[in-house]
């Protein structure tokens, strides 16, 4: 029996017990033909055979109850009634559906009862606690005039909600390649890297610098997150003339800290600054474990290549088609220093769809008609760099150009028809990496080519200091107002000096487009010192660029026969220079120079250099190789006949150096590094107490 009382001797089982017991015992009973007779205890309600379905209902989704309308309806009068009488409370209100009973459904036309609800003096009285609407005037007069100023303004292109006769033709839907780096997925990248970024670089494109920022993210980085260092870093500065790169430079340091940039693995330009820099701002932040830097940007601005600079080691995924980099990417740059890769964003500025692409946002290959792209780079690109490019002369429009251009290279489909769509994209990929030279000029470069036409005309010295005297007139005007940078930032950047002068320009840029370098130069030429000094900061990076030039500038003039004066005069220059570095570096021993000997003696005697001069550079030759002259120079290379003992030895000594970087004791921290100093001074004592 269920529920006995315990004292009643023995365990006993209760009801719901042995009922679910029961449950598990029962046994179903089936007729001959299969059918189920007897169904179980559970089954019963539901007649054999039958399929049963959940029924379709809100509740197995929520945490909700659901009631009837009229269950409802019962709910709010009643609790209506009770509310309103006052001599009846309702208890632990907070537990009841208490909102359910002002939720009654209204018609749409009921007239809006506001005097019911709030009374007239705080709704329209003096004392009126209503939100009015903020109309921004003060009288009846003042909304008219600004009736009439906006009636002015409208315009009936900018009106998106201007509704329009429908004529059937609409704007094609733009291709989804056209819609690259603007992506939610993307910008939830650029956001993860901003927030996580104490430094953001943007990274511009120097041919179109001002076409490759994004002020969208410059005002949300002003607004939302100003206590991040914004810095502009000036991609690819190796595709333009360097006075450009040095007045947009200028220009954009007035809004924010800008360097230069050549990103390549093996003659880059700029490392230097940007990490001294970096440096600097770790400094800044010294409380913090490590400082991170996130590099941002428009697609194929060259982000990550700038990454692998820094690194000097491919740790980025590089390629010269846009959206490479897919996810962000964290690197370690130093101990404290953090790079994060971002993929490109584009922010929808109503580009077109030709811009886009000469961004070089989008995949040449994925684009559907190349050839409409076409009449905007013979438009944007001066007509003697595409005919000096593609050898051809002359064109009358972009589908001449490359009927020409495709029967040139033989790029021909069946039947001998110019294959234009191939060499559209060709030319398209030209213009993309860079190989068809084009640079948007800074601002006032065309008051400077006016002024260079001046120069052109007279070549008396009075009418250089003339025009130097006019273009430092340009230049302070053309000095912005704007200076808001936090003094901390400015004190760091002012301690970062480039030398533009090392910047290895590729293209071969004309005349009218190189010259206003020597005006630049005139106009913002650093003092001797400051110029040592920056070439101290960046000797390392640039040595081996600076001999590569020279190096090319040697081939170059081996290889043409007839040479205009000006390159000579160039080079006599350039080898002035060099040989002032070195030295420079003879007397600061500085043993990272290496030059080959061949590469010394040739452009000596090419220069006509005098014997004297060929001793000395092969002195210094000698002096500064390590390995390297080991490998390159026969070992029968004997020091000049001139030399005293002294400076042989000295010479001999430093031949057989392994280090390179003498300094690098001083300037580094290293563990024991007295170690072999005081082990050699010790041993020196010995053997002099044994004498
Ligand atoms: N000439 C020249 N080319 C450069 C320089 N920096 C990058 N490039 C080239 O530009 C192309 C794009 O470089 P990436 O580093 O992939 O550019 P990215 O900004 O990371 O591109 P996404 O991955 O699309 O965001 C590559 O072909 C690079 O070789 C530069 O300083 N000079």
């Amino acid at each position: 029996m269920p529920n006995r009382p315990k004292d009643a001797g023995g365990h006993w089982r209760d009801r719901a017990t042995i009922k679910r017991l029961n449950m598990y015992r029962q046994k179903e009973r089936r007729n001959k033909a299969g059918k189920v007779i007897k169904p179980l205890q559970y089954q019963s309600t539901v007649s054999s055979g039958t399929v049963a379905r959940v029924e379709p209902n809100i509740k197995w989704f929520g945490n909700t109850r659901v009631i009837k309308q009229s269950l409802l309806q019962k709910f709010q009068d009643e609790m209506g009634n009770v509310m309103k009488d006052p001599y009846r409370v309702v208890m632990k209100q907070t537990k009841l559906p208490m909102s359910l009973l002002n939720d009654r459904i209204k018609p749409h036309n009921s007239r809006v009862h506001i005097l019911d609800t709030e009374t007239f003096e705080t709704t329209f009285g003096p004392k009126a606690q209503r939100k009015r609407p903020n109309l921004g005037v003060c009288d009846v007069q003042s909304l008219v005039e600004k009736a009439e100023t906006l009636a002015e303004e409208y315009d009936l292109e900018k009106d998106r909600d201007l509704v329009v006769e429908d004529t059937g033709v609409r704007d094609e839907v733009r291709e989804e390649i056209f819609k690259k780096g603007q992506s939610k997925r993307i910008w939830g990248e650029l956001y993860k890297v901003i927030d996580s970024s104490d430094v953001i670089i943007q990274v511009l494109d120097a041919r179109d610098p001002i076409g490759t920022r994004s002020p969208h993210i410059e005002a949300y980085i002003k607004k939302e997150k100003p206590w991040k260092h914004l810095v502009f870093v000036f991609n690819k500065c190796d595709l333009v003339p360097t006075w450009a790169t040095k007045r947009w430079v200028a220009v954009l340091s007035h809004e924010h800290p800008t360097l230069a940039f050549h990103a390549s693995l093996t003659n880059p330009f700029g490392k230097g600054a940007l990490i001294q820099l970096l440096r600097q701002f770790g400094k800044l932040h010294g409380d913090k474990k490590q400082i991170s830097v996130g590099f941002i940007g428009y697609p194929n601005v060259g982000k990550s290549s700038i990454i692998n600079a820094l690194r000097s080691k491919k740790v980025c995924k590089v390629a010269p088609i846009a959206g490479e980099t897919k996810v962000w990417q964290y690197i370690t740059l130093m101990r404290r220093i953090f790079l994060i890769d971002c993929p490109g964003v584009v922010y929808p500025s109503g580009d077109t769809e030709t811009e886009i692409v000469l961004k070089g946002v989008v995949q040449v290959e994925k684009i559907k008609c190349p050839e409409d792209h076409i009449a905007a780079v013979l438009e944007r690109a001066k007509s003697e760099y595409i005919s000096k490019t593609y050898k051809i002369d002359c064109w009358s429009h972009a589908v001449d150009f490359l009927e020409k251009l495709a029967f040139r290279m033989g790029k021909l489909l069946k039947g001998g028809e110019p294959d234009i769509q191939t060499v559209a994209k060709m030319v398209l990929n030209d213009w993309q990496r860079g190989r068809i030279p084009f640079f948007v000029k800074p601002p006032n470069a065309e008051v400077n080519s006016q002024l260079l036409d001046t120069l052109k005309v007279s070549k008396e010295p009075n009418d250089v200091s003339q025009v130097k005297e006019s273009l430092e007139d340009v230049n302070a005007e053309s000095k912005p107002i704007k200076t808001e940078k936090s003094s901390v930032t400015q004190q760091i950047v002012a301690q970062v000096r480039q030398n533009f002068g090392k910047i290895n320009v590729a293209p071969e840029f004309t005349e009218t487009d190189l010259l206003p370098v020597n005006i630049s130069d005139n106009e913002e030429c650093c003092s001797e010192d400051e110029e040592q000094e920056i070439e101290d900061n960046e000797e390392k990076e640039s040595t081996g660029a600076d001999l590569n030039k020279l190096q090319e500038n040697s081939l170059q003039l081996e290889s043409k026969s007839v040479k205009p004066k000006q390159v000579l005069q160039d080079l006599d220059e350039k080898i002035a220079k060099y040989k002032k570095f070195l030295d420079k570096a003879k007397a600061k021993r500085f043993s990272a120079v290496r030059i080959p000997k061949e590469l010394t003696t040739k452009l000596l005697a090419k220069s006509g250099q005098k014997a004297t001069d060929q001793e000395e550079e092969s002195e210094e030759t000698g002096r500064t190789v390590g390995k390297r002259k080991a490998q390159n120079e026969p070992d029968d290379e004997q020091p000049p006949a001139k030399l005293s003992s002294k400076e042989k030895r000295r010479l001999n000594r430093l031949q057989h150096s392994k280090k390179v970087g003498v300094r690098y004791y001083e300037t580094h921290n290293v563990k024991n590094k007295n170690k072999n100093k005081n082990r050699s001074a010790s041993k020196l004592q010995k053997f002099k107490k044994k004498r």
